[in-house]
């Protein structure tokens, strides 16, 4: 089926995404399941949406990687994923992901509440605008301090040791870091490292959606000596971990307020387009019709 769900009416009614990453490809608990395949003008996303309902609010998941993990971490169209998103009328985004942690304190098996990124992903297409349509959004803030309050609350009642703030290294894998790079990454003040970060949380800015990622801890990466993280290590920690992981969604639900009041990433594009309208490429505007379609029409 390639149909897009009906969107909210207004943005007071939680339509959560959520971008399940290594271990994650479905969430338990939902009702009211749907499985469609939702068209981008960015090309396939990962893969098709699951729609459904955890009591009043309403989720939309994505598995990041595709079923059965087929998808590497520089593989994934992001673009299409956050696309496919707004057109399903998610109001709030969630990503979840394996990473490894570049601190002592930062152990195996508990979770972090990213709130800042150093990118060092390349070559990934990491904006939805360009030439014919210019825009600069703010990154400064790159992760919605509401939404991952909620998380890291949801995460805790759950029964998940939870560590608030942290900064994510993005690389570009799919090999892991060399010593050299895990060492020089914790002397640039990141605390935790993973491949897929980046650019979805770029992108999710220029979309307008508040976004939030809850990482789970899976290894020490390679800084420590005589230990280097392996898939075993990950993929042992993670089959541990997804039971809890989807548990937090389900206490986000319970937890949410009812009424979503609006956030200032919602207006994310207000004054963030340079290009004046006589000189915009009008194919890139229509591809952009679900990304940037409110800040266009609401141009004064
Ligand atoms: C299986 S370890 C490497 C893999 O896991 C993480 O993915 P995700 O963020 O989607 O959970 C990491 O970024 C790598 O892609
Ligand atoms: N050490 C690590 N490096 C990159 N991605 C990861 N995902 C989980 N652990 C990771």
């Amino acid at each position: 089926m390639h149909t897009e769900p009906n969107q909210p009416s207004g943005n007071a009614h939680w339509r959560i995404g959520v971008i399940g990453g290594s271990g994650i490809y479905d969430l338990s608990g939902l009702e009211d399941v749907q499985d469609i395949a939702v068209q981008s003008p960015f090309g396939a996303p990962s893969g098709p949406v699951t729609l459904g309902r955890i009591g009043a609010v309403e989720f939309v998941f994505l598995a990041r990687h595709g079923a059965g993990h087929r998808i590497p971490p520089e593989g994934i169209n992001h673009r299409a994923n956050i696309d496919v998103m707004k057109r399903c009328g998610v109001t709030d985004l969630i990503a979840i992901s394996a990473i490894g942690s570049l601190r002592e304190e930062l152990a195996p098996g508990s979770f972090v509440a990213v709130d800042q990124f150093i990118d060092r992903t390349h070559g990934r297409a990491d904006s939805f605008f360009g030439e014919g349509l210019v825009a600069h959004v703010s990154l400064a803030d790159p992760v919605c301090a509401r939404l991952s309050a909620h998380l890291a609350d949801a995460a805790q009642a759950a029964g998940a040791r939870v560590h608030r703030g942290g900064c994510y290294l993005a690389m570009q894998g799919p090999q892991f870091s060399t010593r050299a790079e895990s060492r020089l990454y914790r002397q640039w003040g990141a605390d935790v490292i993973g491949m897929t970060a980046m650019p979805e949380a770029r992108l999710a800015r220029e979309a307008e959606l508040p976004y939030a990622l809850i990482g789970m801890v899976t290894d020490y990466d390679a800084w420590r000596e005589g230990d280097h993280v392996d898939v075993a290590q990950v993929l042992q920690v993670m089959r541990g971990n997804a039971a809890l992981a989807k548990a937090t969604i389900g206490q986000l639900a319970a937890r949410l307020p009812q009424v979503r009041t609006p956030s200032p990433i919602d207006h994310a594009l207000d004054g963030a387009i340079m290009t004046a309208p006589a000189h915009r490429d009008p194919v890139l505007v229509a591809r952009l019709g679900a990304v940037a379609g409110r800040a266009l029409r609401n141009e004064g």
